[in-house]
């Protein structure tokens, strides 16, 4: 990284340090940035359940629900949803970078959008850890997901040993740089994950998230000063109905991606419906 970048990042990691402190002063929720609920359902629910769930699962009231569950159910969840002509989304855990080919295993995003999704996750810490994908691979599934139509939801986030060593904004830093190299801000959705809040019942604490967050839109503040304040950025980690409001009290938090407590419908339910309050 250059000596230019690396002051501009001190310069913007100070900064939020200090706004944190203002930005907790019970301002209101996203200034007109969308408010996003995402269910990530990892590798659970067979076609019965993903039915059951969606039978009962309202709309958003003004909040963006998608639905992502593992591929095979993409499409039945999707035509459910269109028969019941509700407003939820479906949206993928993944897609591959090219365009078609010889990729075993792997999923086009033109075939996504052509079944029906609108959103795809890109980069949660499970396919960087057991996938090896790295911010290059995010910035290529960015961009593919953007070719044919798919809102890219890119997660990012430090491990707690880069935390403990005080390399959270370093982290997130090339992370974001990497994923968005040669993309326009305004057409992502970002995710702050913090690797050690995942399933661990261990959440961030809504201040922390918010200072993040804040960092984080200073970071793309650098990319795009114009587009930055409309980008939603969402918290995920250890979600649940008990904490919701917290995260959803804070200036920069716009949503949450949310794991276990998006299993069952009516925790899932509630966490929405907190959202949908501020919406
Ligand atoms: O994508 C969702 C996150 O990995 C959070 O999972 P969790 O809510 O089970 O901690």
């Amino acid at each position: 990284m250059d000596q230019s970048i690396k002051a501009y990042i001190k310069q913007l990691v100070q900064e939020a340090i200090e706004q944190s402190a203002s930005s907790l002063n019970n301002l209101p929720p996203g200034t007109g940035r969308k408010q996003y609920v995402i269910a990530n359902w990892k590798m659970n629910k067979n076609i019965q359940e993903t039915l059951e769930f969606l039978q009962q699962l309202k709309e958003g009231n003004g909040v963006e629900v998608v639905v992502c569950p593992p591929a095979p159910l993409l499409y039945p969840a999707k035509l459910y949803v269109q028969g019941q002509k509700k407003e939820i989304q479906i949206g993928a855990q993944n897609v591959h970078q090219e365009d078609k080919g010889a990729y075993t295993g792997e999923t086009a995003a033109s075939l996504l959008k052509e079944i029906g999704c609108s959103h795809c996750i890109i980069g949660h810490s499970e396919r960087r850890q057991y996938a090896q994908e790295d911010d290059a691979t995010v910035n290529q599934k960015a961009k593919q997901a953007l070719k044919r139509g798919l809102t890219p939801v890119i997660c990012i986030g430090e491990t707690l040993e880069q935390k403990q060593q005080d390399q959270t904004e370093k982290v997130l830093t090339k992370q974001i740089l990497g994923a968005m190299d040669g993309m326009d801000v305004s057409q992502v959705v970002f995710a702050y994950e913090p690797v050690w809040a995942i399933g661990t019942g261990e959440s961030a604490t809504a201040a922390e998230a918010q200072r993040i967050h804040g960092y984080i839109r200073s970071v793309l503040e650098y990319l795009d000063v114009q587009n930055a304040e409309k980008v939603s950025i969402l918290y995920g980690g250890s979600v649940n109905e008990n904490n919701a409001q917290e995260f959803a009290s804070m200036t920069d938090i716009d949503g949450v991606l949310v794991g276990g407590a998006s299993l069952q419908v009516d925790s899932f339910q509630k966490i929405i419906a907190v959202f949908a309050k501020g919406a």
